[in-house]
């Protein structure tokens, strides 16, 4: 373990002495960040579905399909008993995919103490609802804003495993809860900081994976780097009107949950969304994608929920419907481009966006995409 004297990280640790708190959830990143709360200091405790995994974990330190040649903290606790993990447990960290998010809160529910915080690590919304994962938590659980949290950021499991410095942003409505959060997953290599905009701090982890999947697709089909960091920027904007008008505040998107952790998955060829993306992009079909990935690409399943919600709110998101159009066979992957095109290949002018917005926002998305001759 790296120890950089960075002095308010070590205040961080002797505040989280005896903090006990839980982690459902042992794939890439429940068990990368089980070892950045346990490196920061608490008493950590990670359920795994399965015992061999946990098992593992417990004994040898290792959880080798998921981080293979990392070593992880000796005083990291692992069981398969739900019991026992959220036994005392104040904050509860989930990290499951989102698609069977409500199924795990319902097995946890017994178990959870009347003060738990749960917080989302979870970067999708629910196919049959269209719910954030944050709003999953509410309307499975009696619990209130001041309950549910939320951590995200540009946070690829294996080079935070690796020790590599970099940050997250931990959101509540409630702020206190969220520097708790921020508190106890600040590590040495790893800075929690907080907002308390839960809505842009979920939605950035959300939307930058379906940018990522275009940036994949565009890779794919061997476009070079004035397309990718066309889709990036415009990408940006699409991902920011959409945060807006679900509520969340403009500012949160061009932050570490939002352009952060866009650059890092549409960068790093680690990200499960921009390999999946580039699969695709190559020829093969979602369904050989998805056989060949043999971890969650969250954006595959987050296309058209997203798509749902924008057409409701009356929002255009030009890439995410090209990256519909490619999955769904209706695109081919050379034609996605940073705008819609019509039938005839040639860019549509921009649409107008809506007149409910103040001038002043409406002016810095405006600068944001460009205006299209
Ligand atoms: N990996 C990363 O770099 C990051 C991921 N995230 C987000 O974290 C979430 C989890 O992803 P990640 O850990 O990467 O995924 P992985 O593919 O690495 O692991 C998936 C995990 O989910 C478990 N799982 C599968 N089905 C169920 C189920 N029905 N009930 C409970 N657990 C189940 C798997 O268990 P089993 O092994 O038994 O199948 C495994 O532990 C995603 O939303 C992702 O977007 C966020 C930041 C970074
Ligand atoms: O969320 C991530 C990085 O912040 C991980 O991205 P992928 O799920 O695409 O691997």
């Amino acid at each position: 373990m790296s120890t950089r004297p960075i002095p308010v990280i070590g205040e961080s640790a002797k505040r989280n002495r005896g903090r006990r708190v839980a982690v459902i959830g042992a794939g890439s990143w429940g068990t990368t960040f089980a070892k950045v709360l346990a490196d920061a200091g608490c008493d950590v405790t990670i359920w795994a579905r399965r015992p061999e995994v946990a098992q593992e974990i417990q004994v040898a330190k290792r959880n080798s399909q998921y981080l293979p040649g990392i070593n992880l903290p000796k005083g990291l606790k692992a069981t398969s008993d739900l019991a026992q993990v959220l036994r005392g447990a104040r904050l509860v960290f989930l990290a499951v995919p989102s698609q069977t998010m409500r199924q795990n809160l319902i097995d946890i529910e017994p178990y959870l103490d009347r003060r738990s915080v749960l917080v989302s690590l979870v970067k999708g919304v629910e196919k049959t609802t269209t719910m954030r994962m944050s709003e999953v938590i509410a309307d499975t659980l009696d619990v209130g804003p001041e309950r549910i949290g939320v951590v995200s950021g540009p946070n690829i499991a294996l080079e935070i495993a690796k020790e590599q410095p970099t940050g997250g942003v931990a959101s509540c409505a409630d702020l206190q809860v969220a520097q708790e959060i921020a508190t106890a997953c600040t590590a040495p290599y790893f800075r929690g900081y907080v907002n308390t905009d839960v809505i842009g701090t979920e939605l950035g982890g959300v939307l930058k994976n379906l940018i990522a999947l275009a940036i994949g697709i565009v890779d794919g089909v061997g476009y070079g780097e004035n397309t990718k960091a066309a889709i990036i920027t415009r990408g940006l904007a699409e991902m920011t009107e959409f945060a807006v008008a679900s509520g969340a505040d403009p500012t949160t998107l061009s932050g570490l949950a939002g352009l952060g952790d866009l650059i890092t998955t549409c960068q790093s060829p680690l990200s499960r969304n921009n390999t999946a993306g580039r699969l695709i992009g190559q020829g093969y079909t979602q369904e050989e994608t998805r056989e060949q990935m043999q971890q969650v690409a969250e954006g595959i399943t987050s296309v058209s929920p997203v798509l749902e919600l924008a057409r409701e709110r009356g929002i255009e998101m030009p890439i995410v419907q090209q990256v519909q159009m490619v999955l769904q066979g209706r695109m081919a992957p050379k034609d996605l481009g940073p705008h819609l095109t019509t039938e005839d290949g040639v860019p549509q002018p921009e649409l107008s966006l809506g007149t409910d917005r103040p001038g002043l926002w409406r002016r810095f998305v405006n600068r944001m995409k460009g205006t299209a001759a």
